[in-house]
């Protein structure tokens, strides 16, 4: 039993925040952060929830391939900002598309998350016991970043995209290679919630955690760490560098891609990028590249093309999946 992608899409929130936008509150430049990071722009929620914009981004796929919610067997959606611990943001995605029969669970491996629930739900549908499942990845970053923080605050967006897998007699489903490192935890962080009750001697605070990053930390394990998740799963698939069509990469930095372009020898012209114009969305980053690219027919469905897709960030989490569009 395989599996094929048959529909891709996303939603980003209407709001746009320019660089510009940030220097009128923040000590930053649209010099600064262009030149830093390669962000212009980002998307920022006026008050729709993470599973709003995941709702949106699932009715687009379905409103693609011509199918209601009820013919979906499941829903995997990647965030590490979830609309609350209970319910999971996919059950509540559930109700708003009206998925009816799927089971649906959420996945936090911060910016890695799509990657790994893209695997998980691969592995559940070449069981061969399922046909159709959705997966997501959906992120209001805006609800966990200090707005007076420009460390960070210049870095994140909000928003939604996704695929709709099916099962398939020819499978697309080519190799993977999936890490973490918990020893690193501290290196990005948010939203951590502290043990409140009446047995506690002492009085928690109720800061909000917000996101913290070892910028620099972060910078140099992924320098170290992706381009040989990138050569693994390559190695993996049995394939060679110029099998690869695109590399449909988590959108952090593009400085950073650049330098991982350079060390694995797989030219930048075969990374796609749009951070400019989303910032870094965390788990939504890989899907909303990966339907810009549908959209703009950069990339066409049904194909052949070999995607690979390689993610990293909080956890540490970082891994890659190959797969034949
Ligand atoms: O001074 C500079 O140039 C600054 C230095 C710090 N910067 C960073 C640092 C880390 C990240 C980052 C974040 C995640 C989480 O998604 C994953 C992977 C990375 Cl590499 C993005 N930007 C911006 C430019």
């Amino acid at each position: 039993m395989g599996i094929k992608i048959t529909a891709t899409g996303h939603y980003l929130p209407p709001q746009v925040v320019s660089n510009d936008d940030l220097a009128k509150f923040l000590d930053t430049s649209d010099e600064w952060i262009k030149k830093r990071t390669g962000i212009s722009q980002r998307h920022i929620s006026a008050g729709e929830n993470t599973s709003d914009l995941a709702a949106k981004a699932a009715e687009n796929i379905l409103r693609k391939r011509g199918i209601s919610g009820e013919e979906i067997d499941f829903i995997i959606l990647a965030t590490m900002t979830p609309d609350a611990s209970s319910p999971s943001t996919a059950c509540i995605v559930q109700e708003k598309i009206g998925a009816t029969k799927a089971f649906c669970f959420d996945i936090n491996a911060a910016c890695s998350g799509f990657v790994f629930a893209l695997s998980t739900a691969c592995h559940f549908m070449r069981s061969g016991m399922y046909k159709k499942g959705l997966v997501l990845g959906a992120e209001t970053m805006s609800k966990v970043i200090n707005w007076e923080d420009r460390s960070t605050a210049v870095l994140f967006g909000d928003g939604a995209g996704g695929l709709l897998l099916e099962e398939s007699d020819v499978d697309s489903f080519v190799a993977e290679d999936l890490h973490s490192d918990g020893s690193r935890f501290m290196a990005l962080t948010a939203d951590e919630k502290k043990v409140q009750n009446p047995f506690l001697s002492n009085e928690q605070n109720e800061d909000k955690q917000y996101l913290k990053m070892d910028g620099r930390g972060i910078f140099d394990f992924v320098i170290r760490s992706v381009p040989k998740t990138i050569n693994q799963s390559i190695e993996n698939g049995g394939l060679e560098k110029d099998d690869i069509s695109w590399v449909v990469a988590h959108q952090a930095n593009i400085r950073l891609l650049e330098a991982i372009s350079k060390k694995v020898k797989i030219p930048l012209s075969k990374f796609a990028t749009n951070i400019e114009s989303t910032g870094n969305t965390s788990a939504a980053s890989i899907p909303v590249l990966l339907s810009h690219m549908v959209d703009s027919k950069q990339i066409d469905i049904g194909s052949g093309e070999k995607l690979l897709f390689t993610g990293f960030g909080g956890g540490l989490t970082w891994g890659s999946i190959i797969i034949t569009i």
